[in-house]
């Protein structure tokens, strides 16, 4: 093959059965039943492939999505998902040639400034210009663990719902969720996908999925059993847990951990600043393990950075290395107001700071710090005192949080 033999395209509803086909072997997962929900999920013209002739070799999607960014501000972003290069096809740039397809495709049609997505794999996207802007805590905790005597429970019990009862309720609350930074819009249809509940995705995850209800909150579940039936040793896996108050977010978590048969409760997707850590009464019953969780990527550097708001007044020259977008690469001025709305333009004064493009996508959503990348000699500051400045007006509070499920 060279590369020359390839061509890349958006794809048809002519192209699925191909996709599924393709995808299917490259994430070495037969399920039909996901395929299908993925015919409502996926949007086919957003869906770029590289082909040899007619032969699909690899694809990724972008979803049409909104994020909140910092100051509760909605914006339109591409949501990457289900990329792959089919076995036997890897390493030959299918991957690299998607990647532009698609950053360019965005760029060049004005659509969505920023996109974004959730890796299988740590190494794959920081050269794609993709940065780790939000991060899970992986918790785990002991069931039965208790909390401290001061936390109120109320009165509301948590009551477990059909799928068919729980879904419009736990929608309507996640709804709720949207000026948090980092929330993400669901259509019907994503719904269907993050919480698909279909034979493979049980047999990996064990039970089915679970819906416990609390009239401010949801929580949905699955059990994988362990130990013998004399001394039984489930485990918990807990896929989503939202409240809209903290007295519904403690009565959750307190019928999570009281299942009995339950030796252990896990939430891969816990937030980092989850109020778990100050309700119990031995804060180290929770252990976490910190992983990656939403990567950005900004498409169009002036328009993303003029999309949200800041901490503190700003004016800073920032000059971006974006080799594989060259609209992006140069010097542009981000002046910050007053009230923590931003103007970002071209310009040819000298840089007060350099950074990467994945850099400036990690501190995107204002979770990870400027500084800190600064003190790892990841961002270099040319005026004293830029750093502090930046880093002050780009954090967020609270932290940024996204379920990423797409
Ligand atoms: C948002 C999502 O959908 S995440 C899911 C990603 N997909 C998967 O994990 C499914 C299984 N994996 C695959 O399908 C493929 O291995 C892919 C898509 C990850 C990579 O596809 P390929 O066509 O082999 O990638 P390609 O040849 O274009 O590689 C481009 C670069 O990425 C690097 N790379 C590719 N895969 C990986 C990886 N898993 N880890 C680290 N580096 C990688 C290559 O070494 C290459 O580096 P270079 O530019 O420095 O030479």
């Amino acid at each position: 093959m060279t590369r020359d033999d390839l061509s890349t395209r958006t794809l048809t509803d002519d192209d699925f059965e191909q996709l599924a086909a393709v995808l299917s072997g490259a994430f070495l997962l037969e399920d039909p039943e996901l395929w299908e929900i993925n015919r409502r999920f996926l949007e086919i013209d957003r869906v770029h492939g590289v082909f040899e002739g007619t032969e699909l070799l690899g694809s990724a999607a972008a979803l049409t999505r909104s994020l909140t960014l910092p100051g509760g501000v909605s914006a339109p972003v591409a949501a990457v998902t289900w990329v792959g290069t089919a076995l036997g096809h890897r390493r030959r740039g299918i991957l690299s040639r998607l990647m532009t397809a698609q950053l360019h495709g965005l760029h060049e049609s004005g659509a969505e400034p920023i996109a974004c997505l959730g890796a299988s794999e740590g190494g794959i996207y920081r050269r794609f210009g993709y940065g780790v802007s939000t991060e899970w805590a992986g918790v785990t905790v002991p069931g039965k663990a208790p909390f401290r005597p001061e936390v109120d429970l109320g009165e509301d019990r948590v009551r477990e719902t059909s799928r068919a009862q729980a879904l419009p309720l736990i929608a309507a609350m996640y709804d709720q969720g949207a000026r948090h930074t980092g929330w993400m819009s669901r259509a019907a249809s994503h719904w269907d996908f993050a919480l698909a509940d279909t034979q493979a995705t049980r047999s990996r995850g064990g039970s089915r999925l679970h819906f416990a209800l609390h009239p401010e909150g949801y929580a949905v579940y699955r059990v994988h059993p362990g130990g013998t039936f004399s001394a039984p040793e489930y485990q918990l896996h807990v896929l989503e847990l939202f409240s809209t108050s903290p007295v519904g977010h403690a009565a959750l978590w307190r019928y999570l951990l009281d299942v009995d048969w339950i030796s252990e409760v896990r939430y891969p997707k816990c937030p980092t600043t989850d109020p778990l850590f100050s309700l119990l009464a031995d804060r180290r019953q929770a252990a976490s393990r910190p992983v990656d969780a939403l990567w950005v990527r900004l498409v169009d550097v002036d328009r993303a950075l003029a999309a949200r708001r800041y901490s503190a007044p700003l004016d800073v020259v920032l000059e971006v290395l974006d080799p594989r977008c060259p609209w992006n690469d140069g010097r542009l001025r981000l002046r910050v107001d007053e009230a923590g709305a931003a103007t970002a333009a071209a310009t040819s004064e000298p840089a007060d700071l350099t950074i990467g493009i994945a850099d400036l996508g990690a501190v995107f959503l204002g979770a990870a710090r400027l500084s800190t990348l600064a003190a790892s000699g990841l961002v270099s500051e040319h005026r004293a005192g830029a750093v502090a400045e930046a880093s002050r007006a780009f954090l967020t509070d609270p932290v940024p949080y996204c379920t990423v499920d797409f």
